[in-house]
């Protein structure tokens, strides 16, 4: 990462008597979606709610474009738009009287205003809604609505936390791919405790777990770090468990309790069917069914929580 717009250094944040984040080190660039990854209670919202200035960290720092948002909070606050988790909508006004209320509390000169107003519903596809009370608009265009308040003053960062959470299937790809357009011009940083919603959407991961940042790399780095390690196999003619941990590249094989047999392989997934296969056929197993098993979020947490947390 060459130059960076958000430098977070050393955070950690307490409430009361428990940690709920340690040690939290990441820099965001100026471009681009950053996915901040983690199971519920992870330290997701603290992470942000500190970034973001709603909440002051015990320790640490948070410099955004520079300016140390403990020192400079207002300033600091220019800079970035929030979407929290639960969106401060006023139920009881409608589209324009709300994203007009947000322009002037964002300090949009004033004869700018309409056209920021304008602007943003444009952006999130909600012009047709100007009147509607936003108490009678959809989750989706609720959402919407929210990350137009984020963007109205046009910050260089915005932070969305979890905000894809609750919407069906198609509101999620509408407000993904509203994500990626105001990617374009500046940078997003956005929490979920989906997989998927990461992978669909980011180049950068940061993952939290337990309050500790447990990894720190791109997309491609995470999707090849999870790739499967195992395969699960039925054969109606099986040898012994010592015979098929013998097989190139494979570490170990397990009996299931169905019949079945998991294999544990190092090294690409790519050449280990067509091996297993292979064999199969040449000793005459009767291969009837064979599948790499992917590890479920929980899983990756606890490998990468015991491979990378600090003592
Ligand atoms: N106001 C608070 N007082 C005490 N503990 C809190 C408070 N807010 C959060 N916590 C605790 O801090 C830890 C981190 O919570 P946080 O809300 O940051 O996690 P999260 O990753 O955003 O989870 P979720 O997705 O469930 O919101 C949790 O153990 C939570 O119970």
């Amino acid at each position: 990462m060459t130059t960076s717009i958000v430098k977070i250094e050393n955070l950690s944040h307490r409430y009361s008597l428990d940690w709920a984040i340690r040690d939290i080190n990441f820099e965001i660039s100026p471009r681009g979606v950053l996915g901040l990854l983690g199971s519920n209670g992870a330290g997701k919202s603290t992470t942000m709610n500190i970034l973001c200035g709603v909440l002051n960290q015990t320790e640490g720092n948070v410099f955004i474009d520079g300016i140390d948002t403990r020192l400079h909070p207002e300033q600091a606050k220019r800079k970035l738009g929030f979407l929290p988790q639960h969106a401060p909508l006023h139920l009881d006004l409608n589209v324009d009287e709300y994203l007009t209320y947000c322009a002037h509390i964002r300090d949009v000169p004033a004869k700018k205003v309409r056209m920021a107003v304008a602007e943003v519903k444009n952006k999130c596809g909600i012009s047709h809604f100007s009147k509607r009370l936003l108490s009678n608009l959809s989750g989706g265009y609720k959402q919407r609505v929210g990350i137009a308040q984020a963007i109205i003053h046009h910050p260089l960062l915005v932070v969305l936390d979890e905000p894809t959470n609750g919407l069906d299937p198609n509101q999620i790809l509408e407000v993904r791919k509203l994500i990626k357009e105001i990617s374009e011009e500046r940078s997003v940083l956005f929490s979920t405790h989906i997989l998927s919603e990461v992978q669909a959407t980011c180049k950068e991961i940061r993952m939290i777990e337990g309050g500790r940042m447990v990894f720190a790399d791109t997309m491609e780095a995470f999707n090849n770090y999870i790739m499967p390690n195992s395969v699960l196999i039925y054969l109606n003619n099986p040898p012994s468990i010592e015979t098929l941990s013998r097989l190139p590249d494979i570490t170990s094989a397990e009996p299931l309790s169905d019949g079945g047999l998991r294999l544990h392989f190092k090294g690409s997934q790519k050449n280990i069917s067509g091996m297993i296969i292979e064999a199969s056929i040449s000793n005459g197993w009767q291969l009837s069914e064979i599948m790499l098993e992917k590890s479920s979020l929980d899983e990756i947490f606890a490998q990468l929580s015991n491979h990378k947390k600090p003592a």
